[in-house]
Formats: C-alpha cells, sequence, structure tokens
C-alpha cells in the first residue's frame, strides 16, 4: 500500500489535474463523498462542520452540501472570511448557499464560541487544515482544535487530523483528537508515524480517481495483509526440510540464555528448515535441550560470554543459509572481530541485532562493499550508537535516519520504535502498522531477531524479510494481546502468535 507524503500528494494532485486533464472540482467532489460516507452514520443528530481557508475546507463545504441535499441537519463554521475563499472551495461554498445551505463566517474566538456552545449535532467534521498546514496552529484555529477536543461526541477528520504534520506526524502546536480520518488518494507519511498515528484513530483511505500510475515509483510504502500474504515464502507439497534453509542464531551469555530461547522460538515459528543456537558452551546445561527443535553448538568464551570464537563460528557458518547474530550477547570486545569475519569472509545473509549493533557501532565501515544482505534492528539508542545522531534526533525523523544510515552502508535498517520503520539501500521506507504497546517489554526484540533471520534464510532479500518479519511480530504480538491484554503480554506469548499469523498469511 502506497503512502505519500504532503509534498508527493500535492505533486500527484497537479499531475492528475495538468497532465491528464482532472477537473479539481471532480477530484474534491469524489473527497467529499468519501467523507459524507463516514459521517452518515454518525448524523443521526446533525452533523456540525468546522472548516478552513484551503481545500480542506473545500471538501467540507462540499461534503456538508452533500449531507443537507440528503435531508441530514447541517450547520457549517468557516474560520475565514467567504470573500477570501479561492478556487474549488470557492465553487464549493457557493453550490452549498444555492442548494439552502447557510455558513457561518468566524471572525474570533467569541463568535466561534457563540456558534459551537449548546450545539444540538451528533458528530462533528473537522475540515479546518489538511495538507497545507505550513506553521504551528494558534489563535482561532487553536481555539477550534480545542473545542473539538473538549467536547464529548465523535469527530471525523478530512485527510489529516488538523494541526497533525503530514509528512512527519509532529503536531504543530495542537491538533485534532478523531476518531477516523478519512484520507484521500493514499496514506500519508505523517499518519503512519507517532504521535499523528494516534491522533487519527481509524484510517479510511479513499479512492478519489485518481490514476493509480501517478508517483506509483513513491518509495513510502506500508504492508497490508494482501502484500504481507504475498511476500511469504510458499511451500511446495515435495520439499523437505533443505528447502527452507538453515538458520543460526549467535546469541546468548551467562545470564541471558532466555533470549537464545526466544530468538530461537521466532525463527522456528517463522518456517526455518533447520536451526542451530550458537552459544557459550556453559549455557547448554541451562538451555536443557529446550527448545528441541534447534541443534545447539557451543562456542569459545570468556567470563559467560562468546569469545575468541571467530575461527570456530566461520567454520560452523559453512553451509547456513542466514545468520543473527546479537540476542542476548552481552558486550565483549571481541564481538567486533566475530562480526567483522563474518561480515569479510561469508557472504550469508546476515542479521545483527542489539549488543551485536553496540559491537559494529565501532566501526560501522566494515559494513562497506558486502554484497550478501545485512539487516540492522536497532532501536534509537542503538541507532544513536551507531550514526551519531541524537536520541532526541532519530525521534524528530526516524525515516530520514534510518534512509541516511541504509544509503550510507549499503544495509537494511529496521528502526524500532511504536512507528516501526524499515529502510533499503535504495532509499525505499515501510512503515510498519501492526504491533502495541503490549509489546514493549523484554525479549520483544530477540523474537523478532528470530523471525528475520528464518525468513533471510528462506531465500528472502534483506528489506523483504525485514519488512515482512516487523509486519509478522506485530500482528503476533496483536493476537497474543487479544489473548493476554498489554500488560500481561511476554514475549514468549509471542511464538503461537507467529504461528497463526503465518497461517492466516497463507489462506490456512
Ligand atoms: N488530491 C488531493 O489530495 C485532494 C485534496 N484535497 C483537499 O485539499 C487539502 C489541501 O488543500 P490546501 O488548500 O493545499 O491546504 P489546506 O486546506 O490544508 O490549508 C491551506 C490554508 O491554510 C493555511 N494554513 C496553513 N497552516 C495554517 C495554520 N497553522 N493556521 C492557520 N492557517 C493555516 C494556509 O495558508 C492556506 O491558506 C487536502 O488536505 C485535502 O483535504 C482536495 O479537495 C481534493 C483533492
Ligand atoms: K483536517
Amino acid at each position: 500500500m502506497r503512502v505519500l507524503t504532503p509534498e508527493l500528494m500535492r505533486q500527484t494532485d497537479r499531475t492528475a489535474i495538468e497532465d491528464y486533464g482532472f477537473p479539481g472540482l471532480v477530484l474534491m467532489e469524489k473527497a467529499a463523498m468519501a467523507l459524507r460516507d463516514a459521517v452518515r452514520p454518525l448524523a443521526q443528530g446533525g452533523a456540525l462542520f468546522l472548516c478552513g481557508s484551503g481545500n480542506n475546507g473545500g471538501d467540507g463545504l462540499a461534503a456538508a452540501r452533500m449531507l443537507l441535499l440528503e435531508g441530514c441537519p447541517v450547520r457549517v463554521a468557516l474560520l475565514t472570511s467567504a470573500g477570501k475563499l479561492k478556487g474549488d472551495a470557492r465553487a464549493e461554498y457557493e453550490l452549498l448557499l444555492r442548494c439552502g445551505g447557510a455558513v457561518r463566517e468566524i471572525a474570533d474566538e467569541a463568535a466561534l464560541a457563540a456558534f459551537c456552545a449548546g450545539a444540538p449535532e451528533s458528530v462533528a467534521v473537522d475540515c479546518l487544515l489538511g495538507t497545507g498546514l505550513d506553521r504551528a496552529v494558534s489563535g482561532l484555529y487553536a481555539a477550534a482544535i480545542g473545542w473539538l477536543n473538549g467536547q464529548h461526541r465523535p469527530v471525523i477528520a478530512c485527510d489529516i487530523p488538523s494541526g497533525v504534520d503530514g509528512r512527519l506526524g509532529h503536531i504543530l502546536g495542537c491538533a485534532v483528537r478523531a476518531q477516523k480520518t478519512v484520507t484521500f488518494h493514499a496514506l500519508k507519511s505523517g499518519l503512519c508515524l507517532y504521535p499523528g498515528r494516534e491522533y487519527a484513530g481509524e484510517i479510511v483511505v479513499a479512492d478519489i480517481g485518481i490514476p493509480p500510475q501517478i508517483h506509483s515509483d513513491c518509495p513510502y510504502e506500508q504492508l497490508s495483509f494482501e502484500d504481507a500474504a504475498a511476500l511469504v515464502p510458499k511451500r511446495a507439497r515435495d520439499s523437505h526440510k533443505g528447502s527452507y534453509g538453515h538458520a543460526a542464531l549467535i546469541c546468548g551469555s551467562a545470564g541471558m540464555a532466555g533470549a537464545a530461547r526466544l530468538s530461537a522460538g521466532g525463527a522456528l515459528r517463522s518456517g526455518t528448515g533447520l536451526l542451530t543456537l550458537m552459544l557459550p558452551g556453559s549455557l547448554l546445561p541451562l538451555l536443557n535441550g529446550d527448545p528441541p527443535e534447534a541443534m545447539c553448538l557451543a562456542l569459545p568464551e570468556k567470563d559467560g560470554r562468546i569469545h575468541g570464537a571467530a575461527q570456530a563460528a566461520l567454520s560452523a557458518l559453512a553451509g547456513k543459509s542466514a545468520v543473527g547474530i546479537g540476542p542476548g550477547l552481552g558486550k565483549d570486545c571481541d564481538h567486533f572481530s566475530l562480526i567483522r569475519h563474518i561480515l569479510e569472509q561469508t557472504d550469508i545473509p546476515m542479521l545483527i541485532d542489539a549488543d551485536g549493533l553496540n559491537a559494529l557501532a565501532q566501526d560501522p565501515d566494515i559494513l562497506r562493499g558486502r554484497a550478501a544482505p545485512v539487516v540492522l534492528t536497532p532501536h534509537p539508542g542503538e541507532m544513536a550508537r551507531l550514526c551519531g545522531w541524537k536520541v532526541q534526533d532519530i525521534l524528530q525523523d526516524p525515516v530520514g535516519c534510518a534512509v541516511e544510515f541504509a544509503a550510507r552502508w549499503g544495509c537494511v535498517v529496521l528502526l524500532k520504535g511504536s512507528a516501526t520503520v524499515i529502510a533499503s539501500p535504495e532509499g525505499r521506507v515501510t512503515f510498519n502498522a501492526t504491533g502495541n504497546p503490549g509489546m514493549a517489554a523484554g525479549g520483544s526484540g530477540d523474537v523478532l531477531s528470530g523471525v528475520i533471520t528464518a525468513l533471510l534464510g528462506q531465500g528472502l532479500g534483506g528489506y523483504d524479510a525485514a519488512r515482512l518479519g516487523s509486519y509478522v511480530h506485530g500482528a503476533a504480538g496483536d493476537l497474543a494481546a487479544r489473548e493476554m491484554g498489554y500488560h500481561g503480554l511476554t514475549a514468549s506469548d509471542m511464538h503461537k502468535g507467529l504461528a497463526r499469523v503465518f497461517a492466516r498469511l497463507s489462506g490456512l
């Protein structure tokens, strides 16, 4: 599913109008119909529209007319003088008046308060600001947003909740908290990132007739269920365990044997044909053959951590189809050399997580020039150590950070967060839409490492393994949360969820 920035949306709009000859008013009418359809079921007691000075307001004026003509009581406030309306918004204003509607021009906060006081309508519609938002909201618009957020009837947002930056999802001053957002033609990146995503409520993407081929090369996307299903490795009836790869996980240390088990469960529930855990030998009695499906190999260790193990690991990696390194590894000065040896001396697709990333941060230059896929799965703190950005700056612009690092070092970056983003070396970006706050707990990332390593081992490219892995991991957490809730959800609960998600994606 495509995701656009406001800038790309404006270009798309312009191409549809100027190159294809779509009248702008036709697009606005289609947008208004989709908005009307979302408002209608809630408008038994009438609908109150708050409209701004641009085309977002124009959509609202058109939707108000459509509902009025259906017999629905509507009241419309315009937060500018009608004389200042331009183009299609002006045309919609005149149509509304000719169809018997009334529009109250609101010049100040007192007029707004008088208009809104005791409003009888059962739904409010936010058509104040859309993709044209270009500065922090203040004054009259801020008062209107404050009123919408302070009252109890549901709010439907037109295109994007007013005050949410359509690109980065930031709140510019203040923003509308909507129950539902009807967005046009494509998702906007600001609706995929927090806090914008939360302010939007349920999101509906409405087709307004713009040909899909315009900007079909747009680099941003979000996996729908169907997109994810198409990426799942297919299984032929006449296949065997060798057909689905042999994944290796280099993981675990004294006190963190559980990470190895969690990661192993992630790989085993994601279709790997075979799995070998490579661990400090002292951990083997602790694991005690659990999980039974995994083979175990003891690596040299020091103080409970893998140490001096490069040669042993390299020979054990012969014949493996993917390697994941990091879960529960602990910090050891020797890990950097282990990672460098694997990067330089194998062509096995590789995932690096957790303390593997902290080791890599010593010199990410060792990533350069590797032909086989490398997937990094940092959280913002690990990302900061890797790239030198401040955590705060990464949180402000996770896409910019992930894209820059992925392009610079030729790897796939899966930057974790409430909205995980995955960037490819070529500049493609997937926003992950699955997952929930219950997954913000220790061990969740270990499971993800296992999932992605298993997918790499089954032949998926780095970008597809990371984005499908992120999708199924989040969806497994969502399934588990239905049973366990957010507070009681543990990483182990996600293993069975993974199996169920893959079953659904495979049509079973
Ligand atoms: N293909 C489409 O996407 C279509 C989109 N439509 C709708 O049009 C808006 C975008 O319209 P635009 O006129 O470009 O911008 P806005 O209506 O969002 O607002 C512009 C208006 O507001 C002023 N402004 C900007 N920031 C602020 C602020 N903080 N406070 C007050 N005023 C502000 C700015 O100066 C302009 O005057 C899109 O979202 C869709 O809803 C079409 O109708 C159909 C096709
Ligand atoms: K809006």
